[in-house]
């Protein structure tokens, strides 16, 4: 059976920086139209999946798919499939010297043909998806923390990304911003109809956006589970690290 081209297959997949294993082989799935949720504790390697998975560092061992498709970095097939990413990093921050309409244009005039004018609709619609309509000529530095998060998620989604990355998007935010960030994250994914992965540990987020989460163990070196956090915590076959984790420890005399 031929998968859809929006979903991610990652079949043995071991990350290595030279002779430092991150984590040994990691078999999962996310399916179209799905968010999948990496989560796990300070430096388990969920910046570094989420780098293998739109090409930024390569599989020591183990494949990724998409689709059917293999992805290896620096292929033309990789630069195919790039196209279609949307991605949407803690560093990825917006050029300081344009206005925020500048910024979310900057894709379209690089990777599309369109006029002038019609990169100034998509702009606006991508700005106003956002909740940012009647900002674009701000300066991020004109904005607040959680306003500059959405800016970047209109940059993220110019080009009508079928799959959206995202590490740590509510990384430095209030509690409410974090909340709407969520909110955004899931209207983002019925509007487009994208896959979504996302990289967090705030466990708010986990429970509010998360189809399905996958937990990176850093002392095994290999994820625990895959499932909807939800159903995790009321397993009593969970693992007992990935139920603290969830429950904050708050189950742990269970
Ligand atoms: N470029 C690199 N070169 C060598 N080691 C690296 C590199 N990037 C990350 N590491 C190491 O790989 C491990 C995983 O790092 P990574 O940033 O993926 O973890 P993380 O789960 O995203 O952490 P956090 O939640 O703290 O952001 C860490 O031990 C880190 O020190």
């Amino acid at each position: 059976m031929s998968n859809s081209p929006d979903a991610i297959t990652v079949k043995n997949l071991t990350m290595a920086y030279g002779d430092y294993t991150v984590m040994r082989s990691l078999d999962f799935q996310v399916r179209r139209s799905e968010v999948k949720v990496i989560m796990g504790g300070s430096g388990c390697g969920k910046s570094t999946l989420l780098k293998h998975l739109i090409g930024l560092e390569q599989a020591a061992v183990g494949e990724i798919y998409y689709g059917d498709e293999p992805f290896v970095p620096d292929t033309p097939a990789a630069e195919r499939i790039r196209r279609r990413f949307g991605v949407s990093f803690q560093s990825g921050a917006l050029w300081s010297s344009m206005t925020l309409e500048e910024n979310v244009a900057l894709p379209l005039e690089q990777y599309t043909r369109l006029s002038a004018a019609e990169i100034r609709d998509v702009v606006d619609f991508k700005l106003s998806l956002v909740g940012l309509a009647g900002f674009g000529h701000r300066y991020p530095s004109e904005l607040s923390g959680g306003m500059q998060k959405r800016a970047g998620l209109a940059r993220a989604i110019a080009l009508d990304p079928h799959i959206l990355f995202f590490d740590e998007p509510s990384a430095g935010l209030d509690p409410l911003s974090s909340r709407r960030l969520d909110d955004l994250i899931l209207q983002l994914r019925d509007a487009l109809g994208a896959t979504v992965v996302v990289v967090t540990h705030e466990l708010a987020s986990i429970f509010a956006i998360a189809d399905t989460a996958l937990f990176l163990d850093v002392e095994s070196k290999t994820a625990l589970c895959d499932g909807n956090p939800n159903d995790l915590i009321d397993d009593p076959d969970t693992d007992p690290k990935v139920r603290q984790f969830l429950t904050r420890g708050d189950r742990d005399n269970d």
